[in-house]
């Protein structure tokens, strides 16, 4: 299968390399150009949970692509998403599956544009990658993917099942799910609670999960989540998110990982998600008269943090 991962920061160098591992002809797609060419020349360098690997890689930018792709997987940032699909719109074909794996809420309008809801799979994922520079990847722990076909018809549902398969046959615990609206919520609930406050915080999962006042914050974001999704008619089950959310501070699971929140504003110096995770919440509180202040605070503090570090 020809795969074209657009966006092969952190995240799409995981799921290009696992794929590529299996057998997958995969092209990576990215306009940062130091990444670039970093592994046009050397390869990508990977740390592979403490092992050094080098992975040749096809690797173009936007504007290079050539023909079409069966699947298209997106990583790119939310911020960067609309701006990559319209730069590679001659490599979507009337048959191409496009699976969106973003962190946040909202992106089904951006995707939209570029592909029919019979090609459109939407998921999520708990799988954790970091960069270490241009060209050089972490790839450290276990994780999972869930996604669902966005158009309600048997063959949409096969290629969704399809996509399934082929991303469980790299190694990347995929599986289908009947509900993927709850699971984008449950997982963008997970990614509020703790994305921006261990940005706020400068710390990594484990430390903020192990601090006196997290229990009240996780709590106090959770609920606004859940006040949010159940207005329009997802119902979170409050308390297994509130464990999901304990399972992932234990260093034996991803406690040690630094959200991709982090990496962006601390690391990085980068724009942050906020607006798509915390900031939705706290706009969609607005129109739906539900208060939200927690994630309006969690907000406007990263927005603040931006601003300050002079963030691009
Ligand atoms: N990292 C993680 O552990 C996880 C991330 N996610 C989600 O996956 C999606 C992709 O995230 P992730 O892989 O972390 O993103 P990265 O920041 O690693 O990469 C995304 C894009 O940002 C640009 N970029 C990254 N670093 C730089 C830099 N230093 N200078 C210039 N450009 C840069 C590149 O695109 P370009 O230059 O073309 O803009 C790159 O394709 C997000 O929605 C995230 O929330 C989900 C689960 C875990
Ligand atoms: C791995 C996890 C869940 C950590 O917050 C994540 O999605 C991220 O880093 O953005």
């Amino acid at each position: 299968m020809r795969i074209g991962i657009a966006g092969a920061g952190a995240m799409g160098s995981r799921f290009g390399y696992m794929l590529s591992e299996a057998g997958q002809d995969v092209t990576l797609i990215d306009s940062w150009s130091d990444h670039v060419e970093a592994i046009k020349a050397n390869g990508l360098q990977i740390d592979w949970n403490g092992e050094s690997r080098v992975a040749p890689f096809k690797i173009v930018y936007p504007h290079e692509v050539a023909g079409t792709f069966d699947l298209i997987i997106c990583f790119t940032k939310a911020m960067g998403l609309d701006q990559m699909l319209s730069s590679i719109q001659s490599a979507i074909g009337p048959d191409t599956a496009l699976l969106c794996l973003l962190n946040g809420i909202g992106h089904e309008e951006t995707v939209r544009k570029y592909v029919p809801d019979a090609n459109f799979i939407l998921g999520t994922t708990i799988w954790t990658a970091g960069l270490d520079g241009p060209g050089r990847a972490h790839l450290y722990g276990s994780g999972a993917v869930a996604l669902e076909n966005m158009e309600n018809s048997e063959s949409a549902k096969r290629k969704a099942y399809e996509v399934a398969e082929l991303l469980d046959g790299a190694g990347l615990n995929a599986s289908y799910s009947d509900s993927v609206r709850y699971s984008i919520y449950r997982k963008a609930t997970l990614n509020g609670a703790v994305n921006a406050m261990c940005t706020i915080l400068e710390c990594n999962l484990n430390t903020f999960g192990s601090t006196q006042s997290s229990e009240e914050i996780i709590v106090g974001i959770l609920n606004e989540f859940g006040d949010v999704a159940a207005h329009e008619g997802i119902n979170l089950d409050r308390e297994e998110v509130l464990n999901y959310i304990h399972s992932i501070f234990s260093p034996d699971s991803i406690g040690e990982h630094y959200p991709s929140m982090y990496q962006d504003l601390v690391k990085n110096n980068r724009i942050t998600e906020i607006d798509y995770l915390n900031g939705a919440i706290a706009r969609k509180g607005k129109d739906y008269g539900i208060p939200t202040p927690f994630c309006e605070l969690v907000t406007l503090l990263v927005h603040a943090k931006e601003e300050i570090r002079g963030a691009k």
